[in-house]
């Protein structure tokens, strides 16, 4: 069976998407596992489907490389947008997505006929263990101090939709991401798996960030990662609350803004290439 795709990416975070407004894609967990490998597959850190809503213009689902489903993706949903508004399925400057946390809500970035990125309301940050989740006591796990890998952290934890630990270092450039990120993952401390968040803090309002994303390993960026990024260093006192502060990936830069009642997150949204996976 042959099935069109579009790749796409936002901040080299990068996807292969599938229409499932017109099209049905069978078995996408192990299609997932499959198809993002980049030496036999297409290449990608998962797939993504845009399904029907009866809530939205549509629903995102998403899986990672390793075939499990991610609740959330902050920088596959500024693409699913774009794929939705210059198809033509939803011609908005205002666009919702069904997600498996929730309806978002983008505000689309317009540049002629097509849509170059979005701001998307991605709701609150969940700082209570349980809800994360993460296996530590208290109310908040902000600036906890925790032995991974043999070595001492102070961690940040907060659910943007989906897992995140964030970890402040004074330097993040030269850290092998895939041991750090595999100590984390074994750490015992995330019944659920967890995406992992190196930060540097370059200022007041510029944050550097590498990210290991749970079944996807390190990836160029992650749109939830870096809102969970700002949201750790407001609860730090090192960026303020509500003000724009840029995160600067490997694949390039996101502006997130943890506002009173929500957080914001500005990005790029971009095609990479189009084709048709045999499935
Ligand atoms: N790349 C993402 C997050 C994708 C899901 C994540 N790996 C998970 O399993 O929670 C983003 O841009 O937010």
């Amino acid at each position: 069976m042959q099935l069109p795709f579009v790749k796409m990416h936002g901040c080299g975070n990068d996807y292969i998407y599938f229409d499932c407004l017109k099209h049905t894609v069978p078995k996408p967990a192990s299609l997932a596992k499959q198809l993002s490998d980049r030496h036999f597959g297409i290449g990608g850190d998962g797939i993504v489907l845009i399904c029907p809503s009866s809530v939205a213009a549509a629903r995102m689902r998403m899986y990672n490389a390793d075939g499990s489903e991610g609740k959330m993706c902050g920088n596959a949903i500024r693409c699913v947008g774009k794929y939705l508004y210059d198809s033509g399925y939803c011609k908005k400057r205002q666009i919702t997505v069904e997600t498996a946390s929730g309806i978002k809500t983008l505000q689309m970035q317009i540049a002629g006929s097509r849509a170059v990125g979005a701001t998307v309301d991605m709701g609150p940050p969940v700082w209570r263990p349980e809800q994360i989740p993460v296996d530590l006591p208290g109310a908040r796990v902000v600036g906890t101090p925790v032995k991974v890998g043999g070595r001492r952290y102070e961690i940040t934890c907060l659910s943007m939709g989906n897992p995140h630990c964030v970890v402040f270092l004074p330097a993040v450039e030269q850290l092998d991401l895939v041991s750090l990120g595999r100590d984390f993952e074994r750490s015992g401390l995330f019944p659920q798996g967890v995406n992992t968040e190196f930060v540097q803090v370059l200022g007041p309002d510029q944050l550097r960030m590498r990210v290991h994303e749970r079944g996807s390993g390190e990836t160029l960026a992650c749109g939830t990662g870096a809102c969970a990024a700002v949201c750790a260093a407001v609860a730090a006192g090192l960026c303020a609350r509500n003000t724009e502060v840029q995160v600067q990936l490997r694949g390039g830069a996101l502006t997130v803004r943890y506002a009173p009642e929500t957080v914001y997150m500005t990005g790029p949204a971009e095609v990479a290439f189009t084709g048709t996976a045999e499935v």
